[in-house]
């Protein structure tokens, strides 16, 4: 019998009054992620970005429910630079929610430039990481995350994924790298579409006004085929949007959708 082919899920739109009542939502929606699975599979698997978005996780900290010692945690890119740089998504990683939640740090799998100069060779040991992790564990030909949180950069940009760029069209490796990204530093490391598209869940985090003209892109014009709107993970995957009233004041219709 042929196999059915269903379509991906249309994005769904969470759009909250401010950006505080998107901290404790998206707490709460990671929360659930988490137990959905953990009950399934006794871990989660999360691969997190840099930007503005860890930040935006701060309504975790403290939580009693957040089992730390089963999450292992990903990058969804990683700008080529030390660790402890500025601009190390790594670094704001710690600074904004490692640092101050009871994570083993051998759950966070860092992207350390410290061990490799050559950008083919260190985007060869993460996906030997993911490997690791998930082809394994799950025999998968593409990594199935539990969770993936995105940013979305004022020009359409997610992970280190850039409007134009030869990387929207990789559709085999897992980790690529870039030494001509248009936003500084030029050098990253960053999942494919594969790996994006092929997540149990996916969420996008906007907020601002700063986000409004982009956000009203993506979402009411996606077959521009702006980055962040090529996130349509496989059936029965899905991707949500989390945005503030400000990013969302340019919608064709701004659903106000609470969880
Ligand atoms: O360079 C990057 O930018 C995006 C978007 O950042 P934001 O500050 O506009 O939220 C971010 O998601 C990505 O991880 C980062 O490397």
């Amino acid at each position: 019998m042929a196999a059915v082919h269903h379509p991906p899920n249309p994005p769904v739109i969470h759009n909250f009054a401010s950006s505080d009542v998107l901290v404790e939502n998206l707490a709460t929606f990671v929360l659930r992620a988490q137990k959905d699975a953990i009950d399934k599979k006794g871990r989660f698997t999360l691969a997190i970005s840099g930007g503005s978005l860890p930040k935006m996780l701060r309504g975790l900290i403290g939580n009693p429910a957040s089992k730390w010692d089963k999450w292992q945690v990903f990058y969804a890119d990683e700008r080529v630079v030390p660790l402890d740089h500025p601009d190390s998504n790594h670094n704001l990683c710690t600074q904004e929610l490692f640092s101050k939640v009871p994570i083993p740090s051998e759950n966070i799998h860092a992207i350390d430039v410290s061990l490799l100069d050559d950008l083919e060779e260190l985007s060869d040991a993460y996906e030997k990481a993911l490997i690791g992790e998930f082809a394994q564990k799950d025999a998968a030909r593409f990594p199935v995350f539990d969770l993936i949180l995105l940013g979305m950069g004022p020009d359409g940009h997610t992970c280190s994924l850039f409007p134009g760029h030869e990387l929207l069209s990789e559709e085999d490796r897992w980790v690529a790298y870039l030494e001509d990204s248009p936003k500084p530093p030029p050098k990253r490391i960053t999942l494919t579409y594969p790996v994006l598209n092929h997540a149990a869940r996916v969420v996008f985090v906007a907020t601002g006004e700063g986000k409004a003209d982009i956000l009203s892109q993506v979402l009411d014009n996606p077959e521009a085929g702006l980055p962040a709107s090529r996130v349509k993970p496989v059936y029965p995957g899905q991707v949500f949007w989390f945005i503030d009233a400000a990013a969302g004041a340019k919608l064709k219709e701004t659903p106000a959708q609470n969880l």
